[in-house]
């Protein structure tokens, strides 16, 4: 079966060809690539216009094959979508009331289910919700301390995300220490732009440091994570507008306000070179991300990993030491030698003498998202 995976941003759509059938993965990838500045100068108008750009990288691949359905990442599935879902027009409209309460990313969602929808009528679509593996979250980790109107009429509770890149590490951190993946507990750090830590336990996710949306938590590119709501309550005293407050915080925020840079690779060489604000910044990030991998180890009753993946959690051998110096007290050793292998494979990067094992595992959302999308399909087809 040929899925087509699409991850849709606001600017930018990545998209990748998979035949899910395929006897090795390596060879699963037919096509792959990204569409930018969509809405912008010199890039397509919209997300209907990416997709026919797409058409001829497709073309070039497909020969007579066809693509048989679509899968997207959709970031917010509110608390009623647990799984992958079909999607119908009623499915989208109800994605598309989820929007508020993932501004960066459900409404770049919503536009790429309806340009396929339209583009390809009869095209099966299946959405795959980031928050999905974060519905067995206890009471305890997901009800915030507020009246519960907040809940009942607002939905306001830990919804958690980047569920599908947590799951599919999770299973294959177990597969790699010999582990079922229903008896595997740890704690897996998301790092990419959007950065987030679960506590695993028994293969589930038990708490995760994302909220009610993807802004709480650990430090990000370009988002603050945890502060303080009265700052927010002062911000609008002082005349700040909610659209202000929430690009300061989900936009302007986070390394880019501390270092100046979203980007780690930037971030890491100025700290090198002796800059001061990059360094702390990445004390800041690399201090407030220990202290939940120590809390999550507690939550999980122990963890037997901690995992490290995403665009900085496999790449930034330099952020990955600094956070394993921070975790002495866990008995934690990093081993230079091995933090310092680059590679595609999952791999450890502490010492044998380390009381818990660090991981390197490479994510891979879009195998997930395409492999939940046949599944999808395959069962709708059977009836
Ligand atoms: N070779 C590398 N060394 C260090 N950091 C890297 C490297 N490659 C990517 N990164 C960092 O990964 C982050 C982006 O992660 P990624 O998972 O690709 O994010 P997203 O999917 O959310 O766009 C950036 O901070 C970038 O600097
Ligand atoms: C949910 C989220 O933060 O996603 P990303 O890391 O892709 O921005
Ligand atoms: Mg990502």
């Amino acid at each position: 079966m040929l899925v087509l995976v699409i991850n849709s941003g606001s600017s930018s759509l990545k998209y990748q060809l998979r035949d899910v059938d395929a006897a090795e993965p390596e060879s699963a990838v037919l096509t792959e690539g990204v569409v930018e500045r969509i809405g912008f100068d010199g890039g397509p108008a919209d997300h209907a216009q990416a997709l026919s750009d797409l058409d001829a990288a497709l073309a070039a691949v497909l020969g007579d094959r066809r693509i048989d359905a679509v899968g997207h990442r959709v970031v917010h599935g509110g608390e009623r979508f647990a799984e992958p879902v079909l999607v119908d027009n009623e499915i989208i409209r109800a994605i598309e009331r989820l929007n508020p309460l993932a501004p960066l990313h459900n409404p770049a969602n919503v536009l790429g289910l309806r340009a396929i929808a339209s583009k390809w009528p009869d095209m099966p679509q299946v959405a795959v919700f980031d928050t999905a593996y974060h519905r067995t979250l206890p009471e305890h980790a997901w009800r915030y301390a507020v009246p519960d109107w907040l809940y009942t009429h607002h939905g306001i509770r830990r919804y958690g995300f980047h569920g599908t890149s947590h799951q599919y590490v999770a299973g294959r951190a177990a597969a790699f220490l010999g582990v079922a993946p229903e008896e595997f507990d740890g704690v897996v750090l998301h790092l990419g732009n959007g950065v987030s830590a679960t506590a695993v336990q028994g293969g589930k996710s038990i708490d995760t440091s994302m909220g009610f949306t993807p802004l709480e938590g650990l430090v990000m590119g370009t988002r603050s994570g945890d502060l303080d709501p009265s700052i927010l309550v002062f911000l609008v005293r002082q005349g700040h507008s909610a659209d202000e407050i929430d690009h300061l915080l989900n936009r302007e925020s986070g390394l880019a306000a501390l270092a100046g840079s979203n980007d780690m690779r930037t971030v890491v060489e100025a700290a090198d070179a002796g800059d001061r604000h990059a360094a702390i910044a990445l004390d800041v990030a690399s201090y407030r991300l220990a202290k939940y991998i120590g809390g999550y180890h507690v939550a999980v009753g122990g963890a037997a990993a901690i995992v490290f993946t995403a665009g900085i959690g496999e790449n930034s051998a330099p952020f990955r030491a600094r956070v394993a110096a921070r975790l002495g007290a866990l008995g934690v050793v990093l081993d230079d030698d091995l933090n310092a292998v680059r590679s595609k494979d999952p791999r450890t990067v502490s010492a044998p003498e380390s009381a818990i094992p660090l991981l390197v595992v490479p994510t891979d959302e879009e195998r997930a998202i395409a492999e939940a999308t046949a599944a999808v399909v395959r069962v709708a087809a059977r009836g």
